[in-house]
């Protein structure tokens, strides 16, 4: 069986003169999470517009499961869930109302509706909630009724706008993890601008800016896509600054942030680590901590903008 359960191939698409996104290509993976970042109008939305079968590319393939969406969009959608930006949600109907109605619009077999509604509820922790109506749910329930709407014909995918987007922080950290859960056996593409939600919640990233795909790769990688160039050091007894300069030539700058401690500049590769830490021990520097500081995902995110920008 195919390792990949949507397939994006060359998707460009342009609303009128200027082209929106061009030549996107990636594949998702049949269980964990995937973030789609960018900055605003990178086109993120037109991407997940034609993911879902809301807008057709004006160039490009998506496959679900296989199934080509363009040529096959209602067997295709059967294998997909949608949680928009704005849930749909119906305030008026309970939550038992309303995920009958989008149960039935997923074509779930009539036989199956009862288990399939409990099911999901059962999984976004709302089965309490059954004959609430909606409106009169908190907003981190609300965004639990809209999962459990994506949910409910158990997509092999699923697509999620900004989830976490107006949660006070406790249902963030529970919608986090309501997310994951579902992740566990099935795909989910995420859309976010909070990196905090990146790095929290996916394992695959995929970044486009000025409609251009910018990066691919694992969280790990994206964590890492800068080169760390400082540590910082605090030792019981540590040498005189000259002598820390001279630990390799590869040293840039040494400067003293505390009392025992100092952020150490260089150019080039970790060895320059190694060659601290060696010296540290061979002098009895009563080397206590030792931290690479690596860049932020802010850093990251704003480096991958600017080199599309300068392009
Ligand atoms: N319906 C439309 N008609 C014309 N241009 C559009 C339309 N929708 C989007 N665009 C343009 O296409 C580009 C990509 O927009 P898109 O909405 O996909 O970006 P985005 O990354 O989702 O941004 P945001 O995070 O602000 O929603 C932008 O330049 C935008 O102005």
């Amino acid at each position: 069986m195919n390792d990949s359960v949507v397939e994006v191939i060359g998707l460009s698409h342009r609303y009128s003169e200027q082209w929106a996104i061009s030549n996107i290509s990636f594949e998702v993976k049949r269980n964990g999470i995937m973030g789609l970042l960018g900055s605003n109008g990178a086109g993120k939305s037109t991407t997940m517009n034609i993911i879902c079968g809301a807008l057709n590319p004006t160039v490009g393939q998506v496959f679900i499961n296989g199934v080509d969406l363009r040529k096959h969009p209602e067997e295709a959608k059967r294998f997909l869930g949608f949680l928009p930006q704005k849930a749909p949600l119906f305030l008026d109907l309970t939550v038992d109302e309303y995920l009958n109605h989008c149960a039935v619009l997923r074509s779930v077999p009539s036989n199956s509706i009862k288990n399939a509604i409990e099911d999901a509820k059962a999984r976004c922790g709302i089965s309490h909630f059954s004959k609430r109506l909606i409106g009169n749910l908190s907003g981190g329930y609300q965004q639990r009724v809209g999962i459990a709407q994506a949910i409910v014909h158990s997509p092999k995918f699923v697509v999620l706008d900004e989830p976490t987007n107006g949660l006070d922080p406790n249902q963030i950290v529970e919608v986090r993890k309501l997310i994951k859960e579902i992740a566990e056996e099935r795909a989910v593409l995420l859309s976010t601008h909070i990196l905090s939600e990146v790095q929290a919640t996916c394992d695959e990233i995929r970044m486009v800016e000025g409609g251009k795909m910018v990066f691919a790769g694992s969280m790990m990688e994206f964590d890492n896509y800068i080169e760390p160039d400082s540590f910082l050091v605090s030792m019981y007894s540590a040498p005189s600054m000259n002598e820390l300069s001279a630990v390799s030539n590869n040293i840039t700058s040494v400067e003293k942030v505390g009392i025992e401690s100092f952020r150490i500049r260089y150019l080039g590769s970790n060895a320059v680590v190694n060659s601290f830490l060696q010296l540290s021990v061979l002098g009895d520097w009563g080397l206590y901590e030792l931290k690479i500081e690596k860049s932020s995902l802010d850093e990251i995110f704003a480096k991958l903008s600017k080199q599309t920008e300068n392009k």
